[in-house]
């Protein structure tokens, strides 16, 4: 569904991207991550046509991406809403702009409002909502006509648990009905549930593609053990039989055992 390749993009003599190629299929989430400044951002902006990369192609349904746009749902990084217009005025205009009428029209607000909680906030103005209203209506902007691509850089920034449920929940319901997703994030636990796939972005470039899993395997998770007035902390692959061997043999008062998983920032070093 979407097909970039070789993209690069300077400002100045900063080279924001390097070389980037990502190939998303209908259907599949791709979890973007890497540090600030990896060149994500400019990724999407170049997908939605809003930069134009100095190299490098970019096809949506086989399409370039002005001709695509149509099938193209974006929720972007900063928030971009008209503060005096409320949240139902926001999704008429979108979805007027989508070329959704009357009751289809209806139909597809109806079914955004319910998957974003936006029922009690439709009539309120956005400029006076809070960070996380304002991005639940960013998101149902950008589910409204049911793209065939979704650009979402960091839709959850700032939710609180309920909005992040939604709205992943909503996001697997549009991959499972062949949506091509490219989410964009910093915080791993919610592209795991999401079923994503991986590409980390550095430099400008993707440097590994995969599951979380296949990323991940190979490396060391940390097992912390406060015994008597003491500390351990080791790095292993296998926590549990690390554990065995250490409680097996002769020690003091076991207080607490932590074990903690690979995290993104481990996958950023062991890439570097
Ligand atoms: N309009 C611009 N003018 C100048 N430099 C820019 C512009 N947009 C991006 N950059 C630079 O390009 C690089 C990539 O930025 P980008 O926003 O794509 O990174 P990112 O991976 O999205 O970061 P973050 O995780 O912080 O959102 C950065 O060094 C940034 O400062």
């Amino acid at each position: 569904m979407l097909q970039a390749a070789g993209l690069t993009k300077r400002y100045g003599d900063v080279r924001a991207l390097d070389g980037f190629t990502l190939g998303v299929e209908p259907g599949e989430i791709v979890g973007l991550v890497g540090h600030n400044g990896a060149g994500k951002t400019t990724f999407v902006e170049i997908v939605c046509g809003l930069v134009r990369a100095d190299a490098g192609t970019v096809t949506i349904g086989g399409q370039a991406p002005r001709a695509a746009r149509g099938d193209l749902g974006v929720a972007p990084q900063h928030i971009a809403l008209y503060p005096g217009a409320s949240a139902r005025e926001h999704l008429t205009l979108y979805g007027r702009l989508a070329g959704l009428r009357r009751s289809a029209l209806a139909a597809a607000m109806d079914e955004v409002v319910e998957a974003m909680l936006l029922a009690d906030l439709l009539d309120r103005r956005a400029g006076l909502l809070s960070g996380g209203q304002q991005r639940r209506i960013q998101a149902a902007i950008a589910l409204l006509h049911r793209p065939g691509l979704l650009l979402l850089d960091e839709p959850t920034a700032g939710a609180d648990p309920q909005t992040r449920q939604s709205l992943l929940a909503a996001v697997r319901r549009r991959a499972a009905a062949g949506a091509a997703v490219v989410y964009t994030t910093h915080y791993l636990p919610e592209l795991a549930e999401l079923g994503a796939t991986l590409a980390v972005a550095q430099g400008g470039r993707i440097i590994a593609r995969g599951t979380s899993e296949e990323l991940l395997s190979g490396l060391a998770d940390e097992v912390r053990v406060h015994i008597d007035d003491k500390e351990l902390r080791m790095r292993t692959n296998d926590a549990a039989k690390t554990l065995v061997d250490l409680l097996s043999g002769p020690h003091g008062s076991v207080h607490s055992i932590d074990i903690r998983k690979a995290s993104i920032d481990d996958l950023y070093r062991s890439l570097a």
